[in-house]
């Protein structure tokens, strides 16, 4: 007899600490991959290196949708810290290659794409209430204001992660619908960690994906 096709989404955060409401809610046992009936979770680790491997390991056909959540900086002073948005469009911004004053991305260069978007709309209020914004995917967090006012010239961008384009790559490798839900705990400006946000990011995000995964089931 075949299999029957199943309808499971991972959910993919960074930190344990991200999702730790969430994991309590639930009364998930901690761990780096937690395999539940419709949701399975993954810690992968901070940056894309992490991500990827961790994406290496557990990424699979049996998931229908991966839903990466997490905190973000964001460039916009219009979006309210602690608020959600779905990031639609995220970019390997430092991969590629210095050619004097300009810099040459991975397509540039001829080595493929380096902007993902996420394609995946629902109907879920949930979701569509969402800001829809740009994002880019670092290495080094920004906190510079002429690397920051650079960066600006060249993307049109609202956010910055450390995971988020590594994990829509993964998935458009994949073919696997992909969402990118995050909660602004920071501006990206002149490094200032005193004014971050995380707890309450962190509240509010899980608050939403609380109510996600409540829906959903
Ligand atoms: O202490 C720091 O400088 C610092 C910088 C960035 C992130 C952290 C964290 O503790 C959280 C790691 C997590 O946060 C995401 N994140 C949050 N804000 C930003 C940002 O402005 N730029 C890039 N990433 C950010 C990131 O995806 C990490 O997974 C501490």
């Amino acid at each position: 007899m075949e299999e029957p096709m199943r309808e499971k989404t991972l959910i993919v955060a960074a930190t344990y600490e991200e999702l730790a409401e969430t994991f309590d809610y639930f009364k998930w046992a901690k761990g780096n991959f937690v395999q539940g009936t419709l949701f399975d979770v993954i810690i992968t680790g901070v940056g894309m290196t992490a991500t990827a491997f961790a994406l290496g390991k557990h990424l699979s056909n049996d998931y229908s949708l991966v839903l990466n959540v997490g905190i973000a900086g964001s460039f916009d002073k219009n979006i309210a810290l602690a608020s959600l948005v779905n990031i639609r469009t995220d970019t390997f911004s430092e991969l590629g290659a210095e050619d004097g004053e300009s810099f040459l991305n991975l397509e540039d260069l001829g080595f493929g794409k380096c902007s993902f978007t996420s394609g995946f709309t629902s109907n879920i209020e949930l979701i569509k209430k969402l800001p829809a914004v740009s994002g880019i995917t670092v290495n080094t967090v920004h906190g510079n204001i002429r690397t920051i006012h650079n960066l600006l010239q060249k993307h049109a961008v609202q956010t910055e992660s450390m995971e988020g384009a590594a994990v829509f790559y993964a998935c458009q490798q994949m073919n696997i619908p992909v969402l990118q839900v995050r909660s602004i705990s920071n501006y990206v400006e002149q490094r200032n960690k005193e004014a971050w946000k995380i707890g309450l990011a962190i509240k509010n995000l899980n608050e939403w994906l609380i109510n996600y995964i409540n829906f959903a089931q």
